[in-house]
């Protein structure tokens, strides 16, 4: 691959307890790439995207991000979770404002910020609403003014953890269209987390599969090969889609399927079952 723009190499990750959560994680990423982490639950993607954020430091290994290691969170990388993360007690514009001003107070006179903040709540069409406050806008909205917030800022790595999770299936793919859209005009580099094998195929430039834990690691590292701009519903008919879906499905399915067991009353007969889990 040409240079990576951000880099794991040997990331180890170790909580209190007996067993290492990460082992051995090592991604290459570059400028302006889509990637998304899909694993079971509890594998450890939350875990990948926090040290590459700077909110956890890995216990071994490294994180480069344009040629500087990561030691602690920083405006180059930008998060936004699944669970809005906006404070409720400012408005939809001031959330924006507050990220904006500390970035570019230095750099960017009152006007041109004001004019950078209406341009980043327009890319995500919340124009309409920058007086209300988030419990005045749905889930869909919060998470609009997340990604806009994230955007003004202009990191050089956009972190997503699961950034649709929470919504409904028509917002979640408005949404998911709009962040497409976005990034092939920015061209942003993107890690983004996700439960949803359709939504990794169809943003995505490479899936990043990761194995169960404890000790999770990259299991397989799956090309997308579908041109830009995607078309969700020409997609369905799609072979190469549908083949970049069944290699995921195949990965979470077969070679790492998760069992558990169903919790159950202890000495009635329940408890013996399993169930495959997503
Ligand atoms: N701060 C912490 N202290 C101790 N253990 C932790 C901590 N954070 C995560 N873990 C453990 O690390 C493992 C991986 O958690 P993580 O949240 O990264 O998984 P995930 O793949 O993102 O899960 P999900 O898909 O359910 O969000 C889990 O077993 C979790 O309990």
């Amino acid at each position: 691959m040409t240079q990576a723009y951000l880099s794991l190499s040997q990331v180890d990750m170790t909580f209190p307890g007996p067993n290492p959560v990460l082992k051995n994680i090592n991604l290459d990423v570059r400028r302006g790439e889509y990637i998304s982490l899909i694993g079971h639950s509890g594998c450890g993607k939350s875990t990948v995207l926090n040290i590459v954020a700077g909110l956890l430091a890995c216990t071994s290994g490294g994180v480069i991000v344009d040629g500087r290691e990561v030691n602690a969170p920083g405006p180059d990388r930008a998060v936004v979770f699944q669970n809005h993360s906006l404070l409720p007690w400012l408005t939809v514009y001031q959330n924006v404002e507050l990220a904006v001003d500390k970035i570019f107070r230095d750099s960017r006179n009152a006007a041109e910020r004001r004019e950078w903040i209406l341009h980043n709540l327009a890319m995500v069409n919340m124009s309409h609403a920058l007086d209300r406050l988030p419990s005045q806008v749905s889930g869909g909205m919060k998470q609009r003014v997340g990604i806009a917030r994230a955007l003004a800022m202009e990191p050089k790595v956009l972190l997503l953890d699961e950034p649709f999770g929470a919504l409904d299936a028509l917002t979640r793919a408005h949404l998911q269209d709009e962040v497409i859209r976005i990034q092939s005009e920015l061209g942003n580099t993107v890690m983004m987390i996700t439960h949803d094998v359709d939504e990794a195929v169809l943003m995505s430039d490479r899936v990043v599969m990761m194995t169960n834990g404890p000790s999770a690691t990259i299991g397989q590292v799956m090309d997308v090969p579908l041109e830009r701009p995607r078309n969700r519903i020409a997609l369905a008919e799609d072979k190469v889609y549908n083949h970049c879906r069944q290699e995921i499905l195949s990965f979470l399915y077969e070679k790492q399927r998760k069992v558990e067991p169903i919790a159950g009353r202890v000495g009635a007969g329940f408890g013996k079952k399993e169930k495959a889990v997503a």
